[in-house]
């Protein structure tokens, strides 16, 4: 088996999806979770006005109120959460998301207060850290701020990782990558498009380019970028197809540079990483 089968194989992609049927995947898989666990009444969710959280946040929607009809009881809510560090630049697109979504609850919590208060204690010890790094400090306190509301809300936290994201590790450790459960999993960039056109998103949404938007030397920095690969190539090479020479190799060698984040911490029984 090629290593390209492989990966294919463990993020389960299909190299063609029929998107209805996908939503329909998405909604029930979330609706299954709450079911099996009935002390679960809300969802919560970071929409930052990208395509990602656009799309499960309006899956999480959809998912809450067929639980609202179907069991009568009223108390399942999805909770959208604006996560801004300060006043974000693209604020607009956010509010397209949220119209697009129209979550239950919609509440704006500002990390940047943690953030700069976690920066200076680093500081203090003499711990200068770097733009990148704080990059990751953001991503981390949306984490926690995430799962704080879910405490006080009997909540799960949904996270955005796919297909695409995932083959490359492009998350932040135990910060977007720290979630409950992904309904995006197995859905490629493209195929993610597909769903929000399906479901009726304006194209700004899932026409918007793919940002972090974590550092602040290098505020909008796009993904392909940051990745030196491109969307195309990687749901390409994620559908089966042959990409060039170049693309495979970036793509694979960041597959393997990030098993680490694949895991749940690593103990004596792991061997996967030797
Ligand atoms: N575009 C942006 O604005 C921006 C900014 C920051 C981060 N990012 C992206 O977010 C992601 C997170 O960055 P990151 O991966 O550098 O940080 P990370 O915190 O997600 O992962 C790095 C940490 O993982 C652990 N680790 C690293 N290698 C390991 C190994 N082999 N085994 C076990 N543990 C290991 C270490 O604790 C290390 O500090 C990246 O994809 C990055 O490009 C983007
Ligand atoms: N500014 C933000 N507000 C709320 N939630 C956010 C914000 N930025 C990121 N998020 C959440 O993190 C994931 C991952 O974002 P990437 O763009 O893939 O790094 C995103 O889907 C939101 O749930
Ligand atoms: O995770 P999001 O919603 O920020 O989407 P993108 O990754 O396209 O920025
Ligand atoms: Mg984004």
């Amino acid at each position: 088996m090629t290593l390209q089968d492989q990966i294919i194989q463990e993020l389960g992609v299909k190299p063609e999806i029929d998107p209805k049927a996908e939503i329909r995947v998405s909604v029930e898989f979330l609706k299954a979770y709450l079911k099996k666990y009935p002390f679960i009444k809300a969802f919560v969710l970071g929409i930052s006005g990208g395509q990602d959280s656009s799309l499960a946040g309006r899956l999480a929607q959809m998912a809450i109120e067929e639980m609202r009809a179907e069991t009568k009881d009223d108390t399942y809510q999805f909770i959208a959460i604006r996560l801004p560090h300060g006043v974000q630049a693209d604020e607009a697109d956010a509010q397209r998301a949220l119209k697009f979504i129209q979550p239950d609850v919609s509440l704006t919590i500002n990390i940047k207060p943690a953030v700069d208060g976690q920066v200076a204690a680093l500081k203090e010890a003499g711990i200068e850290v770097s733009d990148f790094n704080k990059g990751n400090i953001k991503a981390r306190q949306r984490m926690i701020t995430q799962y704080a509301v879910a405490g006080e809300y009997h909540g799960a936290v949904l996270g955005t990782d796919h297909a695409a994201e995932n083959i490359t590790g492009f998350f932040t450790k135990f910060g977007d990558g720290g979630a409950d459960l992904l309904p995006l999993f197995r859905l490629n960039k493209r195929q993610g498009k597909a769903l929000l056109a399906e479901l009726g998103a304006d194209p700004a949404l899932y026409e918007k380019v793919p940002t972090a938007d974590l550092e602040e030397g290098k505020p909008g920095l796009a993904d392909e970028v940051a990745l030196g690969v491109t969307y195309r190539d990687i749901d390409d090479y994620t559908e089966g197809k042959q990409i060039s020479a170049e693309a495979q190799e970036k793509i694979e060698a960041w597959w393997n540079k990030t098993q680490h984040k694949r895991h749940l911490p690593i103990t004596v029984f792991d061997d996967f990483w030797k």
